[in-house]
């Protein structure tokens, strides 16, 4: 419904070397795929977990893996329990290759590592991602990351510390969100989503998804 006739054309923004961020990348058709896909991938055993840190603490966003199973701040090839991952979604894969040639102008080099792994990773109204780097993979290939539903205020960062300089970018239901190159290492999260504010028609009620694509280069 209200669906525009023809889709714009969305233009890439760079945000630092190599950190470009698609708005509107998914339409809405393709963010109630996605949704529908999401919930049927983490339906147990690989089911939505807030982890806890090694600090004691617990994360507030829930997360899925799907390929290889991370948590503060590892990757293993078997779920706590020691039952195997549930696989990589080889569209995922395809949707993570199409979104670096959409980000880049161009499709990853046919010898970069494939992309082995995603993060579903849910946000309620409360949750939020503190800056981290992601950097227990061993490729350098482009992380990949989607949202659906509530916009989310991310901050960008730079790869020496968590502070400034960042860019605080909006990112809103169907934008893509590409970092790799010089900026493949930098800090980045979530300081806060914006609750209510989705288009019931991307396919989630409430509250915000991310799944965030990465090549772990563990063959
Ligand atoms: O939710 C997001 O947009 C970022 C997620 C993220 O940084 C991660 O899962 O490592
Ligand atoms: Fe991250």
């Amino acid at each position: 419904m209200n669906e525009p006739l023809f889709d714009p054309v969305p233009e890439p923004v760079v945000v630092s070397p190599g950190a470009v961020h698609v708005p509107g990348w998914l339409g809405l058709p393709r963010q109630r795929e996605l949704v529908g896909r999401c919930r049927e991938w983490v339906r147990s055993p690989a089911g939505m977990r807030k982890h806890r840190t090694p600090t004691g603490g617990r994360m507030s966003v829930a997360m899925a893996s799907l390929g290889w199973f991370w948590e503060p701040y590892s990757y293993s090839r078997t779920l706590p329990d020691g039952t195997p991952v549930p696989p990589f979604p080889p569209e995922l894969g395809e949707l993570a290759r199409a979104g670096v040639a959409a980000a880049y102008g161009h499709a990853p080099e046919p010898e970069s590592p494939g992309y082995d792994v995603a993060l579903v990773n849910f946000y309620d109204a409360e949750a939020r991602m503190g800056m981290h780097q992601d950097r227990e993979e061993r490729a350098d290939a482009p992380v990949v990351s989607l949202s659906v539903g509530d916009t989310c205020v991310f901050r960008f960062g730079n790869t020496e510390t968590r502070g400034r300089p960042y860019t605080d970018v909006e990112l809103r239901s169907g934008d893509l969100f590409v970092f790799g190159g010089p900026s493949r290492m930098a800090y980045h999260g979530v300081p806060r989503t914006r609750p209510g504010s989705a288009d019931p028609d991307c396919g989630l009620a409430s509250g915000r998804l991310n799944v965030t694509i990465r090549a772990t280069g563990f063959g």
